[in-house]
């Protein structure tokens, strides 16, 4: 079965979630203390949402020192696929492990709405069972998710097909071209504002868009053994 490390940061608000929906979608879920300089030979990591270290800074900015963010960079960097949701993708940017930053909402509120995206590419290792312009919903919940890139790096990102989700009907918080979510190059490393562990389970819906992340990277992970 394969093995899927879900990072907790002190201040993490999201990570039960995330590996209770790594176990609904039939993986096993494997802790992961910041403080850790091992990732236990997990397969691929989840950075979760929340406000690791109370969002002091910029959201992500501290988090990005945890110990155990070394050990993710070098895996993230020799292929291991990599989720960061919401506070995660937070901490991937600040990590550079993918480019640009987020700022505050543009409206300057915390929002916590269904959203609706369109999905850019499924040229990575988390979106490969989506079809390129399905258009999906999605719990959306943060204060800081406004992403923004200088123009150069917006270009690349469009050239390259590195924008994975895009705001539809409406954007939630000013990011640069409706961007909700990326990738790195090699498409290992995604990393978005909305969170698709709240999208897995009828009962608290209004979606299952979410079970498609987990899906892909089991697929993804299955094909590689
Ligand atoms: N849901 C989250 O992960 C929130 C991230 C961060 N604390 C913010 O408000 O932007």
């Amino acid at each position: 079965m394969a093995r899927i490390g879900v990072v907790t940061f002190p201040g993490s608000l999201d990570d039960q979630d995330a590996a209770r929906a790594v176990e609904l979608c039939g993986a096993e879920a494997v802790p992961l203390w910041h403080g850790s300089d091992s990732l236990q030979a997990v397969d691929a990591v989840i950075l979760p949402g929340g406000f690791s270290y109370g969002d002091y800074l910029r959201c992500g900015a501290i988090a990005r020192f945890s110990p155990v963010m070394d050990q993710v960079v070098r895996a993230a960097n020799g292929g291991m696929p990599v989720l960061g949701i919401c506070n995660g993708f937070q901490v991937l940017c600040e990590s550079h492990l993918l480019p640009g930053a987020m700022i505050r909402n543009e409206q300057r509120h915390f929002v916590c709405t269904d959203q609706r995206l369109r999905v850019e590419t499924n040229d990575t290792t988390w979106t490969r069972d989506f079809g390129v312009g399905d258009e999906i919903s999605i719990v959306l919940k943060n204060g800081e998710g406004n992403y923004q890139a200088d123009p150069e790096t917006l270009q690349r990102l469009e050239e390259n097909n590195q924008v994975v989700f895009r705001y539809i009907d409406g954007n939630p918080n000013g990011s640069n071209h409706d961007i909700a979510g990326i990738t790195n190059e090699r498409g290992n490393v995604v990393g978005l504002m909305p969170h698709p562990e709240h999208n897995v389970e009828e009962l608290t819906g209004p979606s299952l868009d979410g079970r498609t992340f987990f899906s892909s990277v089991l697929g993804f992970l299955a094909a590689r053994v």
